[in-house]
């Protein structure tokens, strides 16, 4: 498992995308597709985006009956993706059922993760429309041990919590965490932030930035800022 910045390209259409992609020369970033592009642009984004040379993480986070999450994952098998996701609300019978949709005939797979909360759920937010009462480290952690205990790969959690879901559930389980900012910048929508620095130190395997990066005068100086911050490179 490497460690590395993915890029949320959550952009309206394809050539926006591409555009921007461009701006990378003669680097191949790891690319985040999510909801807005993929039901924009349908599966030939990703396959254009792959055909490029990018890894891809598919962003749909499914979450509904295990049997509809079990054949839409079916689907999405031979897109080619490296990475997708489901909510580990759905619980481990739905979790379990996307690892067998998405399994193909020769046993291999792209990597699979659960959402724990989104990073733009508060303490406060869970508590009192969620109607959760536990400690939201303690809701993310017990998430992640059920993705694992159904043969998940990993969780999308914030850096905060990528510590101790790695003494929970293993240094191999891979946490993937949105919620970056840079140090001063703005929250928007994001609730449990950090900065590529301090999600380094707090062991996350990937960070997934987006508007840090896509919003950016110069993208590809605030790329390169994220692979110094997070990866001394
Ligand atoms: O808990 C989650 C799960 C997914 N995301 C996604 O990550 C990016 C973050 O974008 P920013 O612009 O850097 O805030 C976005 O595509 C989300 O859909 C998340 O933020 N939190």
């Amino acid at each position: 498992m490497g460690k590395d910045v993915i890029i949320a390209c959550d952009f309206p259409n394809k050539k926006t995308t591409l555009d921007f992609l461009d701006k990378f020369t003669g680097r191949k970033p790891f690319v985040k597709i999510g909801m807005e592009l993929f039901y924009a642009e349908g599966p030939d984004i990703v396959r254009e985006i792959k055909g490029r040379g990018h890894q891809i993480f598919l962003d749909l986070k499914l979450h509904d009956i295990p049997n509809t999450v079990e054949k839409a994952m079916a689907s999405l098998s031979g897109l080619g993706v490296d990475m997708t996701n489901v909510h580990a609300a759905g619980t481990r019978d739905m979790m379990e059922a996307a690892l067998r949709g998405l399994t193909r005939p020769d046993g291999s797979r792209p990597i699979l993760i659960a959402v724990t909360q989104l990073t733009s759920t508060s303490q406060e937010r869970m508590q009192k429309e969620l109607l959760i009462d536990a400690p939201l480290p303690q809701v993310v952690t017990s998430y992640a041990q059920n993705a694992k205990a159904a043969g998940l790969d990993g969780v999308v959690c914030s850096p905060l919590e990528a510590g101790t879901i790695h003494e929970s559930c293993g240094r191999g389980f891979m946490t993937v965490t949105p919620g970056i900012r840079f140090a001063g910048a703005a929250a928007d929508d994001q609730s449990r932030i950090t900065t590529p620095a301090k999600a380094k130190e707090m062991g996350s395997d990937y960070i997934v930035v987006g508007r840090p990066i896509t919003k950016a005068d110069d993208p590809v100086a605030a790329y390169e800022r994220c692979l110094t911050e997070f990866l001394d490179q």
